[in-house]
């Protein structure tokens, strides 16, 4: 994939402006992507249903309102587009839901990149980027989790996610589609231009429930467990910024279309922050406090996940450059309090 062709092209050369497909791309880290596929010289065309995106997120390259189990639809963009690529972010994430209602999760996020691969197939497109996820590493008990840990999800929502790696492995061996699988870490932070940030509802991070019980929008943060083997007792996990992420996905891309190779990597920073450390430097950065509450475990939530990001920096050569827990609240902050 020739990144960065628009605006450095010697003079006189042909410039080759590629289209990559976005599913979910008015979403939290889709939108986030779409900035940095524009800013390296590649077209976003945005495909989301709107179910949880937000229209006015989509800021780069085309939008198209649609659902990727829609085969007609995917075929009419394939044909328009001519994709280099697909960037895969659209599914459901309510861990919980998924427990309540796993039905909707396996058909979404499951048969609706079936039905998305197939497209691909009809439309001659070989290269895609998938959104997975640490919950596919379910309950591990690693200090660092590295992509051999073993993946034993312990939810829906998890198991559809490997249920999915699963697939992707069987196309590439029957059909040559070539795979980035990207296994987030917690996803926060907001653009730092302050265009578009985290907006989920329900809301159920940890950062923007804190900075919203800080700006008095929401009640109390609850703290879901105080008594976990970690050093304040609070749960540890490993907090990656969006527009690293996003850098991530370009980088990705391109090691896809240039090594001709499939890559599964995690993306974290390979260091967690406790609840109690992320309130406390929310409480620092908004110069209030944060108020809280403290209760239960929730269930199914592990004492500490953090990645070995060695990996990642390896073959992508990516390094998180605003993942540091205070410049993730900074940002994060600075998108909400002017939200309001
Ligand atoms: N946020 C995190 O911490 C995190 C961590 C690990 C993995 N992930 C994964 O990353 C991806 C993006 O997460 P996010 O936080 O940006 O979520 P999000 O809800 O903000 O974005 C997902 C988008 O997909 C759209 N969508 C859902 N189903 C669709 C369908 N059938 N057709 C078209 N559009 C559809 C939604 O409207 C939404 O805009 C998801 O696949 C999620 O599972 C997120
Ligand atoms: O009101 C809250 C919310 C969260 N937490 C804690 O904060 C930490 C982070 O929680 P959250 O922001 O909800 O993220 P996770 O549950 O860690 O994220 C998981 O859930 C996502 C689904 O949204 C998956 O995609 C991710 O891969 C997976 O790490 C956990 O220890 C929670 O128990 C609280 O104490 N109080």
């Amino acid at each position: 994939m020739t990144v960065s062709a628009r605006n450095q092209a010697p003079e006189g050369e042909k410039i080759v402006v590629e289209n990559v497909l976005v599913t979910g791309g008015a979403g939290y880290i889709g939108s986030h992507t779409c900035k940095e596929l524009a800013s390296n010289g590649l077209v976003p065309v945005s495909l989301d249903n709107l179910v949880y995106g937000h229209r006015e997120f989509v800021q780069w390259g085309p939008f198209v309102q649609g659902d990727i189990a829609d085969g007609r639809l995917l075929d009419a963009l394939f044909a328009e587009h001519r994709f280099a690529a697909v960037i895969h972010f659209a599914a459901f994430a309510y861990v919980g839901e998924s427990v309540q209602d796993p039905g909707k999760y396996y058909r979404n996020n499951v048969a609706g990149t079936i039905s998305l691969l197939e497209a691909m197939r009809r439309g001659g497109c070989s290269d895609i980027i998938f959104s997975s996820t640490c919950a596919t590493y379910g309950m591990p008990d690693a200090d660092l989790i590295g992509e051999e840990t073993r993946q034993e999800p312990i939810n829906p929502y998890g198991r559809g996610k490997l249920m999915v790696e699963t697939i992707l492995r069987d196309y590439q061996a029957a059909y040559g589609i070539r795979h980035g699988i990207l296994r987030y870490f917690n996803a926060a932070g907001a653009d730092p231009d302050g265009a578009i940030g985290e907006r989920h509802d329900p809301e159920t991070h940890l950062v923007p429930l804190a900075i919203r019980a800080a700006l008095g929008q929401a009640g109390p943060l609850t703290i879901f467990g105080s008594d976990y083997p970690t050093p304040d007792g609070t749960a540890i996990r490993d907090y990656i910024h969006v527009t690293d992420l996003a850098d991530a996905h370009v980088r990705a891309l391109t090691h896809l279309r240039r090594e001709r190779a499939s890559v599964v990597c995690n993306l974290g920073t390979g260091r967690g922050s406790s609840v109690q450390e992320v309130i406390e430097t929310v409480a620092a950065i908004a110069g209030r406090e944060v108020p809280v509450l403290r209760g239960a475990r929730r269930p199914g939530d592990p004492p500490r996940l953090v990645s070995a990001n060695g990996r990642a920096r390896e073959v992508l050569g990516w390094v998180p450059q605003r993942s540091a827990i205070a410049t993730i609240v900074a940002d994060a902050w600075n998108w909400h309090s002017r939200e309001g």
